[in-house]
């Protein structure tokens, strides 16, 4: 798959409109389509009135970059100051003409000169939350938060929105050509928590159609057992005796009464049947609304957490997978890098050991890395003008240098070492490291990525291959600078009597892992795997502080509007 550097210029527009990114982002900054005629939506950045004319730099989202344009009131039928306040939507048809030289760079754009306006969006300056005027100052990321609908407008959203959009290309583009099938793993589940990180979303499942139902069921409430019990015994006792009636050759008349009998007494027995299958009513209410949750799916359901192990059951089967998708977990973590609701891309491999899950995370970490350089420099150079002088120096750093791997015990060892720094969790063999532990291993000691294996089993799943030394298990985490873990992953237990041990001694019982046992206990196979936070790879791109500004729609404890 080629990268989508320059979209198609055809499009299914009416209006026949061109992407600003096609007009700017030639290599000779349009200067080639002088004399053409286009037509440009877009919204206004910038803009100011000067005398009959009003200048503006328009953008359409599709690049970072503006496109110069001019417009002379004549062809406005606005008022011409309404139309450069910053946020102003534009339909433009005009001329691209040369612009004025650049003294900075010594190049000439393109300018639209613009021949006729077909639609504008107006903006009030003063109460529009996006627009800098004398008395407003620019949203700080933090405060664009409360702003989550107007967010995508501004230049840092929508450079998020970019990257992201080329790094889910990218993902899509190294799985794929490397043989591994996109599996799509469900999103609700009765078995919950594999992780075994406690922090589970339970699904409500509320209907409000059976209101009605369930006010008819107040006024006329559910048999009992009893009633329903009597209600079978007489419709076993009139056929008995219906059926006596026509054995012994007894007078139609009879008959005919007996049978009608048995027709009354059936019919009322499947009233009641049918009352007791209205289930719904007896269940609490929820704002008028019928809380049907617990026989929806038979048991409690919850939002998963991650879709290693239904991904398990396809590389058992297909060899190379990979799902990538929303993952749902009540994180309380107030932290820059934890979030409720977060994207995980998670391949997993059949005849695959810690090994290959290293190489295939390191070599899937560098494909990401070198796309965005290819791909997205003008986004990525925003970032760095403007929040991380050093984010296209980690990309190059990734692509360039081999990850450091070293064990859990090693990496214990040298951060018990550290005499020039306090950590403010101690390290002892046994802890689970946290973000100052692992970026104190990127950022201070190794400088570059470092992935992390052979934790002690007692901080790990119990699906996790135990070692020869029965201490440690068989994962990795992966960790970059800035950012500390963005991947996690392991070898699966794959021999059935120790995951049935495994299973025992975490104090599960059995039953509930039927399913995932019969892996192991038909065609077993080595299997490793790893998800990748698709969120903390933007984080460690772009270099933005918090994980609340690199998704769209960020939900955290409070959070979860729009
Ligand atoms: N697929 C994986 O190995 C990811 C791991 N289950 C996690 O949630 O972190």
């Amino acid at each position: 798959m080629a990268a989508p550097t320059q979209p198609e210029t055809t499009n299914f527009s009416s209006s026949g409109r061109v992407l600003i990114k096609n007009i700017v982002c030639r290599s000779d900054g349009g200067i080639g389509l002088v004399g053409e005629k286009v037509s440009v939506g877009g919204w206004v950045k910038n803009g100011k009135q000067q005398g009959s004319f009003a200048f503006l730099e328009l953008n359409d989202g599709s690049c970072p970059s503006n496109l110069q344009v001019v417009v002379d009131s004549s062809v406005v039928a606005a008022n011409l100051v309404q139309i450069v306040h910053t946020g102003t939507s534009l339909l433009l048809e005009g001329e691209l003409k040369k612009g004025a030289l650049d003294h900075g760079t010594k190049h000439s754009f393109v300018e639209l000169h613009v021949k006729k306006v077909i639609d504008v969006g107006i903006v009030d300056p003063v109460n529009y939350a996006l627009s800098e005027t004398d008395s407003k100052q620019k949203l700080t990321l933090e405060s664009l938060r409360d702003y989550v609908h107007l967010r995508p407008r501004t230049n840092t959203m929508s450079a998020v929105c970019r990257l992201r959009n080329a790094l889910t290309y990218a993902t899509h583009t190294f799985f794929q050509k490397h043989g591994f099938l996109h599996v799509h793993t469900p999103i609700i589940t009765t078995t919950s928590d594999w992780e075994g990180s406690g922090e589970v979303i339970q699904v409500t499942t509320l209907f409000s159609e059976n209101e009605k139902l369930a006010k008819e069921m107040k006024e006329n409430p559910l048999p009992s057992e009893d009633e329903l019990d009597a209600a079978k015994l007489l419709v076993k006792v009139k056929r008995e005796a219906a059926s006596q009636l026509i054995l012994s050759n007894a007078n139609k008349n009879e008959i005919s009464i007996a049978v009608s009998k048995l027709a009354i007494s059936m019919e009322k027995l499947t009233k009641l049947e049918e009352r007791t299958a209205y289930k719904p009513s007896l269940l609490p209410q929820k704002d008028g609304m019928i809380d049907y949750s617990s026989d929806f799916f038979s048991r409690p359901a919850f939002l998963v957490g991650s879709g290693q192990v239904q991904l398990e059951t396809f590389a058992c089967a297909l060899s190379n997978v990979y799902t990538f998708g929303p993952t749902l977990r009540a994180e309380k973590s107030q932290s820059f890098r934890h979030l409720a609701e977060f994207w995980m891309v998670e391949p997993e491999m059949a005849f695959a050991d810690l090994e290959d899950n290293m190489n295939y995370a390191e070599a899937y970490v560098k494909f990401l890395s070198q796309w965005l350089l290819d791909n997205c420099l003008d986004d990525m150079q925003f970032m760095v003008n403007n929040y991380d002088k050093t984010a296209i120096d980690r990309l190059k750093l990734v692509t360039s240098t081999p990850f450091e791997r070293i064990t859990y015990t090693e990496a214990v060892k040298l951060l018990e070492s550290v005499t020039e720094k306090k950590f403010e969790n101690m390290v002892e063999w046994g802890i689970n490291f946290d973000s100052e532990h692992e970026r104190y291993l990127t950022d201070v000691i190794f400088k570059k990525p470092v992935i992390v294996y052979n934790y002690p089993k007692g901080i790990k799943e119990f699906h996790m291959r135990i070692n020869d030394d029965m201490k440690t298990v068989a994962n990795m985490d992966v960790l970059v600078p800035k950012v500390g873990e963005l991947i996690g992953g392991g070898q699966r237990e794959e021999r059935y009597d120790v995951m049935e041990k495994r299973i025992l001694e975490s104090g599960s019982a059995l039953d509930p892992y039927q399913w995932y046992l019969d892996l192991r206990r038909y065609g077993t196979v080595k299997h490793s795997g790893f998800g990748l936070g698709f969120e903390r790879m933007v984080l460690f791109a772009t270099g933005l502080d918090n994980i609340r500004d690199v998704i769209p729609f960020p939900r955290y404890p409070g959070r979860a509007d729009l």
